[in-house]
């Protein structure tokens, strides 16, 4: 292989140009090009052209001190893809790898990640997302990184109970909604305040991942792609008094029809996904049943709106709680960075009924225009069941008489981005 200097025509922001590199798969040189903006080079083919902010990094080969590897982002296709490319000395390409990682990811040298994976949630697929697409990536961009698996339910409490958790920068959860609800609420118990020098990232492979999809997660490599280039917002959540038991919550907290059949799904957890459908479908063959509660909540102008009523159910949001496919939006409204939350109350006469408000919920949220649907914005609300005195937060169910809700603004930073 021959090494070629180029005459350097770069303007100021060119890092590097000093080099033609050999593309065996081709068996050409290459014109690459690397500037703070953007990385390319020519092959027969085509023209790679490739912004800093599609490139995850690059990588020496184990076997060829001269040959080093670039992975990119291609953000259509949602896929990263690998180039290979063959230098002349080896210490030409340790140099080209380290230019690379540092142009591509600035301001990474600090940064330890801590992986909570819960292996259980979802379809199962926690360990294979991390062993097939997150751990490259990571390893791409040298991003330093532990990884922590979730060996049984009670798990995370006991991990922040005995983390230093100052020494990680940003913390992932690869799981559903749950695992991050229950991070976020132990760290707010153990380590009072230490959220806010922490960034926090969600891979979706839980079932509804409801929280992935609202901060452009929706797939693994969205997401892993998000939290390499540490693309970070400030988002609101929700505080939930459970007696005097405080919990944190992203995504919503859910009462009525919905929360007891959330509770019933967790006896077909062996059906994995379809436990809700499941529970659902033996749900449409019993009596029809109403959920009676009081419901305080706060109005625009401060004051407190009281309802003693029979329910169908309440969902009180903090994002629009959409499903993959974003023809399910449960709070059309809701923004995750807004400061309110958005509160929604069901009442149906019967089966036919509330059938039509989840077809209406399915077909883009447009169940608010239903007679049946009440829906607000606010800062408070409070249930007080008169039975039924279970509630779904984020996935997870608790039992209490009453549940107060409170929204705490721009009060996470979330590694990720909205469509808002
Ligand atoms: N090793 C484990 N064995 C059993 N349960 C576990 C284990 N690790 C975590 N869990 C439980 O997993 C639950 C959280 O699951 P999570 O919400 O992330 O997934 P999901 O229910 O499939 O997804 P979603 O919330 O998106 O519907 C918690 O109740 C937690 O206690």
């Amino acid at each position: 292989m021959e090494r070629t200097s180029i005459e350097s025509q770069a303007d100021e922001n060119q890092i590097f140009q000093e080099e033609v590199w050999t593309d065996h798969q081709h068996n050409i040189n290459t014109d690459l090009k690397l500037t703070k903006f953007a990385i390319s080079w020519k092959n027969t083919s085509k023209c790679h052209v490739y912004e800093a902010a599609k490139i995850i990094g690059a990588k020496l080969s184990p076997n060829d001190p001269t040959s080093t590897s670039i992975m990119i982002y291609k953000s259509v296709s949602r896929r990263f893809k690998i180039y290979h490319f063959w230098l002349s000395t080896a210490d030409s390409a340790k140099n080209w790898t380290e230019q690379i990682r540092t142009y591509s990811n600035t301001h990474q040298e600090n940064r330890h990640i801590a992986i909570i994976l819960n292996p259980i949630s979802g379809t199962k697929s926690s360990r294979s997302v991390f062993r097939n697409e997150f751990q490259p990536a990571l390893n791409y961009s040298g991003v330093n990184y532990t990884m922590f698996e979730t060996a049984y339910p009670n798990f995370i409490e006991d991990w922040v109970k005995s983390q230093d958790v100052k020494q990680y920068t940003d913390i992932v959860c690869m799981g559903g909604d749950g695992t991050m609800h229950l991070l976020i609420t132990a760290l707010n118990k153990y380590h009072e305040g230490v959220m806010d020098s922490i960034s926090f990232g969600m891979l979706p492979t839980g079932t509804r991942n409801a929280l992935s999809i609202e901060i452009g997660s929706k797939t693994a490599t969205q997401g892993i792609a998000n939290i390499i280039k540490r693309r970070t917002f400030k988002g609101d959540i929700i505080k939930v008094m459970i007696e005097s038991n405080c919990v944190l919550a992203t995504t919503a907290v859910a009462w009525g029809i919905v929360s007891d059949l959330c509770e019933e799904a967790q006896h077909y957890r062996f059906l994995g996904t379809f436990r809700y459908t499941a529970a659902g479908i033996k749900r449409v063959w019993q009596s029809w049943k109403v959920y009676s509660s009081i419901l305080h909540y706060e109005s625009k102008s401060g004051d407190l709106i009281t309802h003693d009523d029979d329910f169908t159910y309440v969902v009180i949001g903090n994002h629009r709680i959409l499903n993959t496919a974003n023809n399910e939006i449960m709070t059309p409204k809701a923004r995750i960075n807004d400061g309110m939350l958005d509160l929604l109350m069901v009442r149906c006469g019967g089966k036919w009924e509330l059938l039509r408000v989840f077809q209406k919920t399915m077909n883009f949220g447009s169940h608010l225009d239903s007679e049946n649907v009440r829906y607000v914005k606010t800062k408070q609300v409070m249930l007080e069941p008169k039975h039924t005195q279970v509630f779904n937060v984020d996935g997870e169910m608790y039992h209490s008489p009453t549940i107060q809700i409170q929204i705490l603004p721009k009060s996470i930073s979330y590694l990720g981005q909205t469509d808002y």
